[in-house]
């Protein structure tokens, strides 16, 4: 096997160098999955972490059965080099259990919407507030919110380079167990552990040692994203066309993939423009994005409505 765990990795891994480098987080674990860097400074603190692939309670603050993920109030957002406006206020409300897609023309904000959820330094939250699972979601790291289980699958999945597949889910797998206070996994426990996931994405163990996305055609991609969701977990996974530039088989195999990781504990957010990825994955809401504010929200008419007279059919400008 070629690969090595987390606890055998040194400072001078390619991993480490990949870390956010000027994290003021309390964890203990400073292993980031995300594509990006935090630009933030301050101490925060971190929301209880609950995932489930390792099993942990979920976690419950509404006292009634179905569980408030996330609630978005009127958030606004600025390009943090030009200040430009680009979310006018978002409003956006998710529960246990619910599949949401955010469709809307090209440039309308989705994939801006999903990155500041995710707290990408890209963007700069100028009003609003996100709550998830009851906890301030601006007041997290960008690697708290993944630890506190926000998922996010990247339009343009990064390379990784020198960092193998296997490596880098074993490390992000076992930051996560380390914040729920759990036992690290080995290489051998992991591989037994990531095996079966293979399976899931229909994809070849190969793929586990490769480099992350290095040379990974555009399906590849995002199977491999969805593996990593299946290792991972989350509570909530924010999917950013993860249709683009599939097969019908592999749009078929990352849809059942999906379906087979939705609980009644966890939600999807997926961003499409096309009705077969809803017809594959069904959406309890579909919302409408229109110049940074959703503007509609129903159930799949609008997407049917929408593919067969476009956006001319369904816009308030
Ligand atoms: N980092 C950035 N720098 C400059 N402009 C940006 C940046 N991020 C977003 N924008 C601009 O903000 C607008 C919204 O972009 P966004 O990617 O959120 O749209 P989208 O609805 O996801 O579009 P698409 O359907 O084409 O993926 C676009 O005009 C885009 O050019």
């Amino acid at each position: 096997m070629a690969y090595c765990s987390s606890s055998s990795t040194t400072s001078a891994s390619p991993v480490v160098r990949y870390l956010p480098s000027n994290s003021t987080s309390s964890t203990t674990s400073t292993f980031s999955p995300l594509p990006f860097r935090s630009n933030r400074r301050r101490s925060v603190r971190i929301a209880t972490a609950s995932l489930s692939p390792v099993n942990s309670p979920s976690t419950s603050f509404s006292g009634s059965q179905k569980n408030l993920l996330l609630e978005v109030k009127d958030l606004t957002a600025v390009i943090a080099e030009s200040k430009q406006e680009i979310l006018k206020g978002v409003n956006l409300v998710v529960y246990e259990g619910e599949v949401h897609a955010i469709m809307g023309k090209n440039g309308s904000g989705k994939s801006t919407f999903a990155k500041v959820l995710v707290g990408h330094p890209d963007y700069e939250v100028t009003g609003g507030s996100i709550l998830f699972k009851g906890s301030d979601l601006l007041e997290m790291e960008p690697e708290e919110r993944s630890l506190a289980g926000l998922f996010m699958s990247f339009q343009s999945p990064v390379e990784i380079p020198g960092v193998s597949n296997i490596d880098f889910l074993n490390m992000a797998y076992n930051a996560r167990r380390r914040k729920l206070g759990l036992a690290e996994l080995g290489p051998i426990e992991f591989y037994a552990y990531i095996f079966p996931k293979l399976d899931l994405v229909n994809m070849k163990t190969d793929f586990l040692n490769r480099n992350v996305n290095e040379g990974f055609s555009g399906g590849e991609r995002k199977r491999n994203e969805i593996l990593q969701l299946a290792v991972l977990g989350a509570e909530m996974a924010i999917l950013d066309e993860i249709d683009s530039g599939l097969d019908v088989d592999a749009l078929r195999d990352v849809a059942k993939a999906v379906n087979g990781l939705l609980t009644p504990n966890n939600s999807v957010l997926m961003i499409t423009h096309y009705l077969r990825l809803l017809e594959f994955i069904e959406p309890s809401r579909i919302h409408i994005m229109e110049d940074g504010k959703i503007v509609k929200t129903g159930d799949i008419s609008i997407a049917k409505l929408l593919e067969e007279e476009g956006y001319k059919a369904i816009s308030t400008a």
